[in-house]
């Protein structure tokens, strides 16, 4: 079975000053469908830049990215962009979604800008699967932060991704919403069969995922 990601022997490193700074040192992992986990790790540990690695926005020193089976070798910008778009949702701490669109049609957007073949009641449906159907025609500005945290959800599941990268997602709402989106997340991820990586400091939330890695000293370790 195809996986919809494997790391092989990833590395990074940063210079500061003179020196050499390794942030990621063989990092391995792999990630099965409908699978869903957390990485943790304290301030600095790296793990954005371990996740800008997998959402092909940075790249690696060393190692190997798959994603779906796809080797991401190239270093072309416009390669990247074909392959967030084919294979990634990204679900950020701040919702990121665009002011001046209604949720329905932010959501058509993204449905156009990745060719997928959804209906309107397609995507109201995804709504409903996220609790806000009645937000189909407001404008963000006009929710609340546990609704428009839900819609970055439903806009991240349009297209199919093999693979959600979620930032800190959980890290703007109250613990009682923080959970409700977490939960959600696992349910769509088990519903749809895409895998998930949480990066998160938030450990009330560490219930609702499979496996919990740390990254420490450059290392991810299952715990
Ligand atoms: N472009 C860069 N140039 C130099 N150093 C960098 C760069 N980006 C990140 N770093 C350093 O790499 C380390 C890892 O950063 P990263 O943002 O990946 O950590 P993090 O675990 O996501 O932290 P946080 O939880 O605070 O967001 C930090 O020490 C940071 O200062």
């Amino acid at each position: 079975m195809t996986k919809p990601l494997v790391l092989k022997n990833i590395t990074k490193a940063y210079q500061d000053g003179k020196e050499k700074r390794i942030i990621l040192d063989d990092v391995n992992l792999e990630l099965d469908k409908g699978e869903i986990i957390a990485i943790l790790g304290p301030s600095g540990s790296g793990k954005s830049t371990l996740l800008s690695i997998i959402g092909c926005l940075l790249s690696a020193d060393g190692g190997e990215l798959h994603l779906d089976g796809d080797l991401v070798t190239v270093k072309n910008a416009k390669e990247w962009t074909k392959r967030r778009r084919d294979y990634l949702g990204f679900i950020f701490q701040n919702h990121h979604l665009l002011p001046y669109l209604t949720i329905i049609d932010q959501l058509k957007m993204v449905a156009k800008m990745t060719k997928s073949s959804v209906s309107q009641a397609d995507l109201l449906a995804l709504l409903t699967e996220l609790g806000i159907p009645d937000c189909a025609n407001s404008y963000p500005k006009d929710m609340s932060g546990g609704q428009k945290q839900r819609a970055a959800i439903a806009r991240a599941f349009v297209g199919n991704p093999s693979l959600i990268l979620a930032d800190e997602p959980t890290a703007s709402l109250d613990e009682a919403r923080g959970r409700q989106i977490a939960e959600l997340l696992r349910k769509e991820v088990k519903a749809k069969q895409t895998a998930a990586i949480l990066v998160t400091h938030d450990e009330r939330i560490l219930d609702v995922v499979d496996k919990i890695y740390r990254l420490k000293d450059g290392k991810l370790v299952l715990e």
